[in-house]
């Protein structure tokens, strides 16, 4: 990625602080094996094994502390990954004239990236994206007269060959994964287990391989500057190498979280803190890089379908105790503001969720 350009630098309140090894815990670490064993969450009954009750409980905790929580025997075959992660090292071990071939841009979203800004500074990181449903439908413009729709299609790079086959594979098993742990949020949330299912008939979620090479200045730059999740839930695959950090809810401290191997880390989006109106809030997050070690990550956005309106679910609302505290909003149009955003260096902060806040 060459020298140190000025567009990477933080200012000097958003640089990481630089510690070896340490990372501190807290992050709840949640067994998913109850689920395993488990039919189908459907229906909200007190029937539920208790073991299914003792993990809905969990669950609920860890949206309510910290917006993170790991997860351990959740179904994913540990091969899989590894095979998605071989095929992820060798493409971006490709010369980058070859990775710009796939190049992602303002038509074409999916694709290889290497100047992705968050928050407007450059990130240290080379990104490759796709979307689960191969083609998807999403709006032609955040413009909210703009009636029109437009698809998405993934490109795949001609090498390495087995890179598509394994990332489609992948999408299968981790969207079951992520439908699991939406219906324990939802019970979690006190509604039935298949009660936000529907908003994903026509998911807009997609993939990211991410790479982090190393960086000869990593007390200045960030992999991934200080963000949010747009979506409804990420579920992230990591390698061992640590690098992800949360911002603590209770004193806003940065967290490192401890690399659990074949765990996955999962966090709220903003479409959850808007469905629970505040209940769950979305986290700021961040990576930090290293001098010597890259590093791989693979999130999975899961994101409902483009028309969704967002709104907090009715059951959660009281007009006397417990009133909406967001305006709708439309997912798609969300989604498109965002991810324009990206190929230009704003001289605004992006589109948040605030922007839709009701003042109390
Ligand atoms: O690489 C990671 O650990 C986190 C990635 C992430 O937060 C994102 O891509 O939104
Ligand atoms: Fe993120």
């Amino acid at each position: 990625m060459g020298e140190v350009d000025p567009a990477y630098i933080q200012a000097i309140e958003h640089r990481p602080k630089i510690i070896s090894g340490l990372e501190a815990g807290g992050i709840p670490l949640i067994d998913l094996s109850p689920l395993l064993s488990s039919d189908s969450l459907e229906g909200y009954s007190k029937d539920h094994p208790q073991a299914i009750l003792d993990l809905v409980e969990e669950i609920k905790g860890a949206c309510k502390d910290w917006g993170f929580f790991q997860v351990i025997n959740h179904g994913v075959s540990y091969d899989l990954l590894r095979r998605l992660q071989t095929a992820a090292k060798e493409f971006f071990d490709l010369p980058l004239e070859e990775k710009r071939r796939v190049t992602k841009d303002e038509e074409n979203l999916m694709g290889y990236y290497d100047t992705e800004h968050t928050k407007n500074v450059r990130d240290w990181r080379e990104v490759l994206d796709f979307v689960v449903v191969d083609p998807t439908v999403i709006p032609h413009s955040p413009e909210p007269d703009d009636q029109r729709l437009r698809q998405i299609n993934n490109q795949w790079p001609e090498y390495p060959s087995d890179l598509r086959e394994v990332c489609e594979e992948y999408c299968r098993v981790v969207e079951k994964l992520a439908f699991n742990l939406l219906e324990l949020i939802s019970l979690s949330l006190g509604l039935p287990a298949k009660r936000l299912n529907g908003f994903f008939k026509d998911q807009i979620s997609y993939i990211r391989l991410n790479h982090y090479p190393p960086c000869p200045t990593p007390h200045l730059a960030l992999g991934l500057g200080r963000h949010k999740d747009s979506g409804a839930l990420t579920v992230l695959a990591t390698d061992d190498i640590g690098g992800l950090e949360v911002k603590r809810k209770t004193d806003g401290e940065w967290i490192r979280v401890k690399t659990i191997p074949e765990s996955y880390i999962i966090n709220v989006g903003d479409v959850i803190q808007v469905w629970s109106n505040d209940r769950y809030e979305s986290v700021e997050h961040r990576v930090v890089v290293n001098s010597e070690k890259e590093r791989f990550s693979i999130p999975f956005f899961f994101d409902p379908s483009h028309y969704e309106m967002v709104k907090p679910l009715e059951e959660l609302v009281d007009e006397e105790k417990e009133p909406a505290r967001f305006k709708e909003y439309n997912w798609g149009k969300f989604f498109c503001k965002r991810k324009l955003s990206n190929f230009k260096k704003l001289p605004v902060e992006n589109h948040q969720i605030t922007d839709f806040k009701i003042a109390k």
